[in-house]
Protein backbone atom coordinates (compact mmCIF):
# COMPACT_ATOMS: atom_id res chain seq x y z
CA UNK A 1 0.00 0.00 0.00
CA UNK A 2 1.61 3.32 -0.53
CA UNK A 3 1.99 5.62 2.26
CA UNK A 4 2.20 9.56 2.51
CA UNK A 5 6.00 9.17 1.66
CA UNK A 6 5.05 7.41 -1.87
CA UNK A 7 2.72 10.61 -2.08
CA UNK A 8 5.98 12.72 -1.54
CA UNK A 9 7.87 11.14 -3.67
CA UNK A 10 5.90 11.12 -6.65
CA UNK A 11 5.70 15.15 -6.00
CA UNK A 12 9.40 15.57 -6.42
CA UNK A 13 9.20 12.93 -8.99
CA UNK A 14 6.94 15.18 -10.81
CA UNK A 15 4.47 11.65 -11.28
CA UNK A 16 0.82 13.26 -11.57
CA UNK A 17 -1.47 12.02 -8.26
CA UNK A 18 -4.75 10.60 -9.19
CA UNK A 19 -7.07 10.48 -6.23
CA UNK A 20 -10.85 9.85 -6.63
CA UNK A 21 -13.55 9.58 -4.16
CA UNK A 22 -15.74 6.39 -3.38
CA UNK A 23 -18.41 6.12 -1.01
CA UNK A 24 -19.03 2.30 -1.18
CA UNK A 25 -17.17 -1.04 -2.24
CA UNK A 26 -17.57 -1.44 -6.02
CA UNK A 27 -16.79 1.93 -6.24
CA UNK A 28 -13.52 1.61 -4.04
CA UNK A 29 -12.65 -1.30 -6.02
CA UNK A 30 -13.20 0.17 -9.83
CA UNK A 31 -11.07 3.28 -8.50
CA UNK A 32 -8.27 1.13 -7.35
CA UNK A 33 -8.57 -1.51 -10.38
CA UNK A 34 -8.28 1.90 -12.12
CA UNK A 35 -5.10 2.54 -10.48
CA UNK A 36 -5.87 5.47 -8.85
CA UNK A 37 -3.36 6.20 -5.94
CA UNK A 38 -5.63 6.98 -3.07
CA UNK A 39 -9.17 6.88 -2.43
CA UNK A 40 -11.15 10.20 -0.95
CA UNK A 41 -14.53 9.09 1.46
CA UNK A 42 -15.70 12.46 0.97
CA UNK A 43 -18.55 14.52 2.17
CA UNK A 44 -19.56 15.21 -0.83
CA UNK A 45 -21.63 11.39 -0.04
CA UNK A 46 -24.15 13.58 1.11
CA UNK A 47 -24.44 15.59 -2.25
CA UNK A 48 -23.91 12.72 -4.83
CA UNK A 49 -25.34 9.92 -2.73
CA UNK A 50 -27.58 10.73 0.17
CA UNK A 51 -29.52 13.56 -1.36
CA UNK A 52 -28.70 16.52 0.35
CA UNK A 53 -28.20 19.76 -1.39
CA UNK A 54 -24.59 20.19 0.82
CA UNK A 55 -22.45 18.16 2.92
CA UNK A 56 -23.40 20.42 6.28
CA UNK A 57 -25.77 17.16 7.21
CA UNK A 58 -23.60 14.51 6.91
CA UNK A 59 -22.70 12.51 10.12
CA UNK A 60 -19.86 10.83 11.40
CA UNK A 61 -21.98 7.56 11.36
CA UNK A 62 -22.31 8.09 7.90
CA UNK A 63 -18.32 9.20 7.26
CA UNK A 64 -17.81 5.35 9.14
CA UNK A 65 -20.23 3.69 6.84
CA UNK A 66 -19.33 4.77 3.38
CA UNK A 67 -15.38 4.47 4.70
CA UNK A 68 -15.90 0.58 6.05
CA UNK A 69 -17.72 0.14 2.84
CA UNK A 70 -14.60 1.17 0.67
CA UNK A 71 -12.09 -0.26 2.64
CA UNK A 72 -13.87 -3.92 1.90
CA UNK A 73 -13.84 -2.68 -2.08
CA UNK A 74 -10.25 -1.65 -2.32
CA UNK A 75 -8.05 -3.52 0.83
CA UNK A 76 -4.99 -2.43 -0.53
CA UNK A 77 -5.49 1.38 -1.30
CA UNK A 78 -5.30 4.38 0.90
CA UNK A 79 -8.04 5.87 1.85
CA UNK A 80 -8.76 9.40 3.54
CA UNK A 81 -11.67 10.12 4.92
CA UNK A 82 -13.28 13.79 5.20
CA UNK A 83 -13.75 14.89 9.24
CA UNK A 84 -17.87 15.90 8.89
CA UNK A 85 -19.12 19.51 9.65
CA UNK A 86 -18.35 20.18 13.26
CA UNK A 87 -16.95 17.19 14.15
CA UNK A 88 -13.30 19.33 14.90
CA UNK A 89 -14.10 22.94 15.21
CA UNK A 90 -15.31 22.02 19.28
CA UNK A 91 -13.76 20.00 21.77
CA UNK A 92 -10.86 18.20 20.55
CA UNK A 93 -11.09 14.83 22.43
CA UNK A 94 -14.19 14.51 20.22
CA UNK A 95 -12.20 14.80 17.00
CA UNK A 96 -9.96 12.46 18.37
CA UNK A 97 -12.89 9.82 19.08
CA UNK A 98 -14.00 10.40 15.93
CA UNK A 99 -10.37 9.64 14.18
CA UNK A 100 -9.88 6.84 16.71
CA UNK A 101 -12.98 5.35 15.31
CA UNK A 102 -11.77 6.57 11.55
CA UNK A 103 -8.73 4.78 11.64
CA UNK A 104 -9.08 2.31 13.86
CA UNK A 105 -12.57 0.55 13.22
CA UNK A 106 -12.66 1.44 9.44
CA UNK A 107 -9.30 1.37 8.59
CA UNK A 108 -8.71 4.00 6.55
CA UNK A 109 -5.21 5.35 6.73
CA UNK A 110 -6.18 9.45 6.80
CA UNK A 111 -8.59 12.10 7.55
CA UNK A 112 -9.09 15.66 5.57
CA UNK A 113 -10.04 18.36 6.97
CA UNK A 114 -10.97 22.00 6.02
CA UNK A 115 -9.96 25.46 6.26
CA UNK A 116 -7.47 27.58 8.28
CA UNK A 117 -6.99 29.18 11.47
CA UNK A 118 -7.98 26.78 14.04
CA UNK A 119 -7.69 24.21 11.84
CA UNK A 120 -4.29 24.25 11.71
CA UNK A 121 -4.32 24.03 15.69
CA UNK A 122 -6.55 20.61 14.64
CA UNK A 123 -3.40 19.31 12.56
CA UNK A 124 -0.78 19.94 14.70
CA UNK A 125 -2.37 18.31 17.49
CA UNK A 126 -3.71 15.08 15.41
CA UNK A 127 -0.03 15.02 13.57
CA UNK A 128 1.61 15.17 16.77
CA UNK A 129 -0.84 12.14 17.95
CA UNK A 130 0.41 10.18 14.62
CA UNK A 131 -2.78 10.95 12.90
CA UNK A 132 -1.49 11.75 8.91
CA UNK A 133 -3.71 14.52 8.05
CA UNK A 134 -4.82 16.05 4.73
CA UNK A 135 -5.54 20.21 4.45
CA UNK A 136 -7.88 21.44 2.26
CA UNK A 137 -8.12 24.89 1.20
CA UNK A 138 -9.93 27.04 -1.19
CA UNK A 139 -13.47 26.28 -1.65
CA UNK A 140 -14.25 24.70 1.95
CA UNK A 141 -17.95 23.48 0.92
CA UNK A 142 -18.43 22.97 4.57
CA UNK A 143 -18.54 26.78 5.34
CA UNK A 144 -20.39 27.46 2.07
CA UNK A 145 -23.01 28.91 4.67
CA UNK A 146 -20.14 31.42 5.53
CA UNK A 147 -18.79 31.42 1.79
CA UNK A 148 -22.25 32.70 0.41
CA UNK A 149 -22.16 29.81 -1.98
CA UNK A 150 -19.63 27.64 -4.01
CA UNK A 151 -17.80 29.88 -5.63
CA UNK A 152 -14.51 30.27 -6.97
CA UNK A 153 -11.81 31.35 -4.44
CA UNK A 154 -8.52 33.27 -4.34
CA UNK A 155 -9.34 35.54 -6.91
CA UNK A 156 -8.70 39.09 -6.31
CA UNK A 157 -4.48 40.09 -4.81
CA UNK A 158 -5.67 40.43 -1.48
CA UNK A 159 -7.49 36.85 -1.23
CA UNK A 160 -4.70 34.96 -3.36
CA UNK A 161 -1.97 36.28 -0.97
CA UNK A 162 -4.62 35.15 2.31
CA UNK A 163 -4.74 31.49 0.29
CA UNK A 164 -0.55 31.53 0.14
CA UNK A 165 -0.10 32.25 3.77
CA UNK A 166 -3.01 29.73 4.60
CA UNK A 167 -1.26 26.73 2.36
CA UNK A 168 2.15 27.89 3.77
CA UNK A 169 0.49 27.21 7.13
CA UNK A 170 -1.41 23.97 6.43
CA UNK A 171 2.24 22.72 5.59
CA UNK A 172 3.89 23.98 8.53
CA UNK A 173 0.70 22.63 10.79
CA UNK A 174 1.82 19.34 9.74
CA UNK A 175 -0.20 18.24 6.79
CA UNK A 176 1.13 15.59 4.43
CA UNK A 177 -1.02 16.95 1.08
CA UNK A 178 -2.74 19.78 0.52
CA UNK A 179 -6.94 19.56 -1.52
CA UNK A 180 -7.18 23.10 -3.29
CA UNK A 181 -10.31 23.36 -4.16
CA UNK A 182 -12.17 25.83 -6.88
CA UNK A 183 -8.65 28.94 -7.34
CA UNK A 184 -7.64 29.99 -10.17
CA UNK A 185 -4.97 27.91 -11.91
CA UNK A 186 -2.16 30.45 -12.05
CA UNK A 187 -2.44 30.60 -8.13
CA UNK A 188 -2.32 26.98 -7.95
CA UNK A 189 0.93 26.59 -9.47
CA UNK A 190 2.10 29.06 -7.64
CA UNK A 191 1.52 26.92 -4.01
CA UNK A 192 2.09 23.79 -5.81
CA UNK A 193 5.33 25.47 -6.38
CA UNK A 194 6.39 26.86 -3.47
CA UNK A 195 4.99 23.85 -1.06
CA UNK A 196 6.82 20.99 -0.18
CA UNK A 197 3.89 18.36 0.16
CA UNK A 198 1.66 17.50 -2.76
CA UNK A 199 -1.16 19.69 -3.72
CA UNK A 200 -3.72 18.06 -4.94
CA UNK A 201 -6.46 20.34 -6.99
CA UNK A 202 -10.09 20.02 -7.89
CA UNK A 203 -11.17 23.21 -10.22
CA UNK A 204 -7.38 24.02 -10.00
CA UNK A 205 -5.85 23.71 -13.34
CA UNK A 206 -3.44 21.26 -14.82
CA UNK A 207 -0.33 22.29 -12.76
CA UNK A 208 -0.89 20.94 -9.38
CA UNK A 209 0.62 17.92 -8.33
CA UNK A 210 -2.43 16.05 -8.42
CA UNK A 211 -6.03 15.63 -9.13
CA UNK A 212 -9.00 14.74 -7.56
CA UNK A 213 -12.34 14.50 -8.82
CA UNK A 214 -15.74 12.79 -7.40
CA UNK A 215 -16.66 9.32 -8.27
CA UNK A 216 -20.14 9.96 -9.85
CA UNK A 217 -18.63 13.04 -11.95
CA UNK A 218 -16.75 11.00 -13.78
CA UNK A 219 -18.57 8.15 -14.45
CA UNK A 220 -21.73 10.65 -15.11
CA UNK A 221 -24.16 9.26 -12.56
CA UNK A 222 -25.56 12.54 -11.62
CA UNK A 223 -28.61 14.13 -12.69
CA UNK A 224 -28.61 18.08 -13.27
CA UNK A 225 -25.35 20.17 -12.33
CA UNK A 226 -22.28 19.81 -13.47
CA UNK A 227 -19.37 22.28 -12.05
CA UNK A 228 -17.10 24.01 -15.24
CA UNK A 229 -14.00 21.64 -13.79
CA UNK A 230 -15.45 18.57 -14.13
CA UNK A 231 -15.10 16.11 -17.08
CA UNK A 232 -16.97 13.53 -17.77
CA UNK A 233 -15.70 10.10 -18.73
CA UNK A 234 -18.69 8.21 -19.66
CA UNK A 235 -22.49 9.23 -18.77
CA UNK A 236 -23.93 5.79 -16.56
CA UNK A 237 -27.22 7.73 -15.45
CA UNK A 238 -28.30 7.57 -19.43
CA UNK A 239 -27.26 3.74 -19.06
CA UNK A 240 -29.05 3.06 -16.28
CA UNK A 241 -32.16 4.86 -16.68
CA UNK A 242 -32.53 3.01 -20.55
CA UNK A 243 -31.70 -0.05 -18.25
CA UNK A 244 -34.69 0.25 -15.72
CA UNK A 245 -36.33 1.29 -18.65
CA UNK A 246 -36.12 -1.65 -20.31
CA UNK A 247 -37.10 -3.98 -16.87
CA UNK A 248 -40.15 -1.94 -16.33
CA UNK A 249 -41.38 -2.75 -19.92
CA UNK A 250 -40.34 -6.17 -19.95
CA UNK A 251 -42.19 -6.94 -16.55
CA UNK A 252 -45.56 -5.22 -18.02
CA UNK A 253 -45.59 -7.02 -21.41
CA UNK A 254 -44.63 -10.39 -19.90
CA UNK A 255 -41.47 -10.74 -21.91
CA UNK A 256 -39.45 -10.85 -18.72
CA UNK A 257 -38.59 -13.38 -16.84
CA UNK A 258 -38.00 -16.06 -19.41
CA UNK A 259 -37.90 -19.66 -18.84
CA UNK A 260 -34.28 -19.45 -18.58
CA UNK A 261 -34.26 -17.11 -15.49
CA UNK A 262 -36.80 -19.79 -13.84
CA UNK A 263 -36.38 -22.88 -11.39
CA UNK A 264 -37.97 -25.69 -12.13
CA UNK A 265 -38.68 -29.43 -10.65
CA UNK A 266 -38.33 -32.59 -11.16
CA UNK A 267 -40.29 -33.37 -14.13
CA UNK A 268 -42.18 -36.49 -12.56
CA UNK A 269 -43.16 -34.11 -9.01
CA UNK A 270 -44.16 -31.72 -11.24
CA UNK A 271 -46.49 -33.82 -13.18
CA UNK A 272 -47.81 -35.55 -9.53
CA UNK A 273 -48.49 -32.67 -7.78
CA UNK A 274 -49.42 -29.99 -10.26
CA UNK A 275 -50.72 -32.52 -13.59
CA UNK A 276 -48.16 -31.49 -16.14
CA UNK A 277 -45.84 -28.43 -16.88
CA UNK A 278 -47.32 -25.51 -17.74
CA UNK A 279 -47.51 -24.63 -21.70
CA UNK A 280 -44.95 -21.62 -21.55
N1 LIG B 1 -20.94 16.03 -7.52
C1 LIG B 1 -20.13 16.80 -6.77
N2 LIG B 1 -18.95 17.17 -7.29
C2 LIG B 1 -18.10 17.95 -6.57
O1 LIG B 1 -17.00 18.25 -7.07
C3 LIG B 1 -18.48 18.37 -5.25
C4 LIG B 1 -19.72 17.93 -4.75
N3 LIG B 1 -20.54 17.18 -5.54
N4 LIG B 1 -20.12 18.25 -3.49
C5 LIG B 1 -19.15 18.79 -2.57
C6 LIG B 1 -18.31 19.77 -3.25
C7 LIG B 1 -19.09 20.99 -3.69
N5 LIG B 1 -18.41 21.34 -4.90
C8 LIG B 1 -18.80 22.32 -5.79
C9 LIG B 1 -20.12 22.55 -6.05
C10 LIG B 1 -20.51 23.54 -6.94
C11 LIG B 1 -19.55 24.31 -7.56
C12 LIG B 1 -19.97 25.40 -8.50
O2 LIG B 1 -21.12 25.70 -8.61
N6 LIG B 1 -19.03 26.01 -9.23
C13 LIG B 1 -19.28 26.98 -10.26
C14 LIG B 1 -18.30 28.12 -10.12
C15 LIG B 1 -19.00 29.41 -9.84
C16 LIG B 1 -18.02 30.57 -9.90
O3 LIG B 1 -17.61 30.89 -11.04
O4 LIG B 1 -17.69 31.13 -8.86
C17 LIG B 1 -19.09 26.32 -11.62
O5 LIG B 1 -19.62 26.86 -12.59
O6 LIG B 1 -18.42 25.27 -11.70
C18 LIG B 1 -18.21 24.08 -7.31
C19 LIG B 1 -17.84 23.09 -6.41
C20 LIG B 1 -17.31 20.45 -5.15
N7 LIG B 1 -17.70 19.24 -4.48
C1 LIG C 1 -14.35 17.41 -3.58
C2 LIG C 1 -13.45 16.69 -2.63
C3 LIG C 1 -12.13 17.36 -2.48
C4 LIG C 1 -14.13 16.52 -1.29
O1 LIG C 1 -13.80 17.08 -0.28
C5 LIG C 1 -15.30 15.62 -1.26
O2 LIG C 1 -15.52 14.86 -2.22
O3 LIG C 1 -16.02 15.64 -0.25
MG1 LIG D 1 -15.30 17.00 1.22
Amino acid sequence: MKNVGSFLKMKQDSDPIAMMTAYDAPAAKAAAEAGVDLILVGDSAGMVVQGYDSTIPVTLEDMLLHSRAARRGAPDTFIVTDLPFLTYAGDFSETLAAVKKLLQDAGVQAVKIEGSGETFTVIERLTAAGVPVMAHLGLTPQSVGVLGGYKVQGKTEQAANQLIDEAIEAEKSGAFALVLECVPWQLADHISNILTIPVIGIGAGHKTDGQVLVYHDVVGYTDGFVPKFVKQYANVQSVIKKALEGYVEDVKSGSFPEESHAFTMDEETAVKLYGGTPAK
